[in-house]
């Protein structure tokens, strides 16, 4: 399968590809600094997930003023400039430096949480959502088995407390995205061609387990999503 699923079988599938691609290489030296099996601080860890446009940006920002949280993202802002690299590369190498994000992630994750509550904009289950979805084709039955290990949070990557899942209806997930104009990543250029795609990331977020995804309806005002956010944190996160 394309997703490797340990911090071990991502650095082999960097290390294979290194000699040809030097960004590898440096991808491999964050990940050699960071040590295995993370551990979490006293702090909440908060994950946000969903589609393209579903609010991600607006509501971790405005949670981590209202928590005084510190935001972070995957992948982690010290590798996101390889990134066009990766998108231009073959399947497997791209599943990788995404995943190795989320391990150079987690490190910064542990060291935040110490401090204050950390928000974080996409981690494992995009990795994951995005890599299943981009594996299949067709409709959200032929996905892999809602069982599958697939959809296995890796056991050597820090877990958070709480995943939200936003959610919005397609037609005003587009008006959002128009909204915004931005540049579209190769993926999401694709998401927006096809909405059987945007059915299996989706669905594929839903059937993640172990820590399972919250769904939060995010089609209400900025307001109110981040009203019923607060509220979901305050409810599942004691601190
Ligand atoms: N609850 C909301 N209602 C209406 N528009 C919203 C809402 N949340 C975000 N937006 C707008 O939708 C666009 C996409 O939101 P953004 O936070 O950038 O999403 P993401 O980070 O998930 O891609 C932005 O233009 C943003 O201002
Ligand atoms: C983090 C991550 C993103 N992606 C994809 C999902 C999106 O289509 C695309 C852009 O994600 P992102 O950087 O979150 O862009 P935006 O802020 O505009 O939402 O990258 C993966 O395929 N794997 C991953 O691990």
């Amino acid at each position: 399968r394309a997703l490797p699923t340990s911090a071990g079988a991502l650095r082999q599938r960097l290390r294979q590809c290194a000699e040809r691609i030097p960004e590898a290489e440096a991808v491999l030296d964050l990940l050699e600094k960071c040590p295995e099996h993370q551990k979490k601080g006293s702090f909440p860890v908060i994950v946000f997930e969903g589609l393209d446009a579903t609010g991600k940006t607006t509501v971790t920002q405005a949670v981590k003023d209202n928590l005084n949280g510190i935001l972070l993202r995957s992948p982690p802002a010290c590798i996101s400039q390889w990134r066009t690299v990766f998108d231009d590369e073959r399947t497997p190498i791209k599943r990788a430096f995404y995943a190795a994000g989320n391990y150079i992630l987690a490190s910064e994750i542990a060291k935040a949480s110490t401090q204050a509550p950390v928000i974080i904009d996409r981690y494992w289950h995009s990795t994951a959502a995005y890599a299943i979805a981009t594996e299949t084709s067709g409709e959200v039955q032929d996905l892999p088995p809602a069982q599958d290990e697939v959809y296995q949070w890796p056991e050597d990557l820090l877990k958070p407390d709480l995943v939200l899942l936003l959610t919005v209806d397609p037609e005003e997930r587009v008006r959002r995205l128009q909204h915004r104009g931005l540049e579209k990543t190769k993926e999401e250029a694709e998401l927006e061609a096809n909405s059987l795609f945007r059915q299996r990331v989706e669905e594929s977020y839903r059937r993640m387990v172990n820590p399972a995804c919250q769904e939060v309806d995010a089609s209400p005002s900025k307001e109110e999503v981040l009203k019923t956010v607060l509220q979901l944190i305050k409810k599942h996160c004691a601190f």
